[in-house]
């Protein structure tokens, strides 16, 4: 029987991809990384449930504790970030850091198994003509999980399985609920886990950086109110800046080292072009000249058409052929051939 670990959070995806495949005759493990505590999946009470789904199918279920990893790679990393006045997408790098990557060591070296499938929504094919595993969008777009999937290695494409790819959000329900899922109903987590664990991006953040009195000022350097710590401010947010002014004002700029937000009107806050680092390509080897693709710049914007030019050390440039609004660092750039990942990488500037 072919054996697969299944990466259960002790939500409705996972659940029901262990159903599928356990249903085909796979052989299958559970597998839950324990990251942090507080409440949703990822916590002890994840753990609970997926516990129930691996007893509810009859298979065994390992925990594997991570949090010192979580700590370390996605803690620490936010809250670096947030300080120096960028805003920092911890899922991508999640997702090949702590889960992806460790959940395949652990299941090629503890359990003798090469292959391993989560419950997220996107689909993986391997390229017979360009022997390069490629990363493609969910059938059902309105769950597609490929932006942040974007950072996975071939040998990592290569190990995983991706059961609900092909499924409507609604199927998965429907197939949860056949067989009986205890997680058939559960909701769905609305946020970034460590929103939900926190109740707010501010509540994580204030447990870690203390607030830090400064100015907010105009392009000129004109003071026209205060803030609490940049941490707490985002590129082209526009609420929740306490100043009143004739035009909406936006953050142009979060200047941490003299501990200033910088607001201006929309126009400065829309840009023609941007640079990304820590580029991986996926579905397609590094170009050597311009391509053309439609990029997201964050997870639910729309694909815009752009020319990614290559640069040297795992650089590019975007140039966007409109403006875009509100480009902000340490957010993922991803970009597509229609439903293709070619490659992505974290904004610069
Ligand atoms: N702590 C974890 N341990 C093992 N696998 C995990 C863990 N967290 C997430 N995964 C895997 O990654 C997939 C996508 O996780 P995501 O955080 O996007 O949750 P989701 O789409 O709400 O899925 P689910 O309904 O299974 O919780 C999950 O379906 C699961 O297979």
């Amino acid at each position: 029987m072919k054996k697969i670990v299944v990466g259960l959070s002790g939500g409705v995806d996972s659940s029901t991809a262990a159903a599928i495949l356990h249903n085909q005759g796979y052989e299958v493990i559970g597998l839950t990384l324990w990251l942090m505590k507080g409440k949703g999946q990822c916590c002890s009470e994840g753990m609970i449930d997926a516990a129930y789904i691996c007893e509810q199918l009859g298979v065994p279920h390992q925990i594997v504790d991570m949090r010192d990893v979580f700590q370390t790679h996605i803690v620490d990393y936010l809250v670096t970030g947030y300080s120096a006045g960028i805003t920092p997408l911890p899922c991508s790098q999640c997702n090949k850091t702590v889960k992806f990557g460790p959940m395949v060591q652990y299941a090629c070296e503890q359990l003798g198994c090469d292959r391993i499938a989560t419950g997220h929504y996107a689909q993986i094919n391997y390229d017979e003509v360009t022997e390069r595993y490629q990363l493609l969008r969910a059938v059902d777009r309105n769950k597609d999980q490929s932006y942040f999937l974007y950072d996975l290695s071939q040998e990592l494409l290569a190990a995983t399985v991706f059961p609900l790819g092909e499924l409507q959000k609604t199927d998965t329900r429907r197939v949860a609920a056949e067989y009986g899922l205890k997680t058939a109903d559960k909701p769905e987590s609305q946020d970034l886990c460590l929103v939900e664990s926190n109740g707010s991006m501010r509540a994580f953040l204030d447990k870690y950086l203390a607030p830090k009195q400064g100015d907010i000022v105009d392009t000129t350097g004109k003071i026209l109110g205060q803030h609490d710590g940049v941490h707490h401010y985002t590129i082209g947010q526009r609420k929740g800046l306490g100043i009143a002014a004739p035009e909406p004002l936006y953050v142009i700029e979060l200047d941490a080292v003299n501990n200033k937000v910088i607001v201006g009107d929309r126009t400065k806050v829309t840009q023609p072009e941007c640079t990304v680092n820590r580029v991986n390509w996926v579905s397609i080897v590094e170009p050597s000249t311009p391509i053309r693709a439609e990029v997201q710049i964050r997870y639910r914007s729309h694909p815009e058409p752009v020319t990614v030019i290559p640069l040297e050390n795992s650089r590019v440039r975007l140039v966007f052929d409109e403006p875009q609004f509100s480009i902000t660092p340490g957010q993922a750039a991803v970009w597509y051939d229609g439903d293709k990942v070619l490659g992505g990488g974290i904004i610069e500037s």
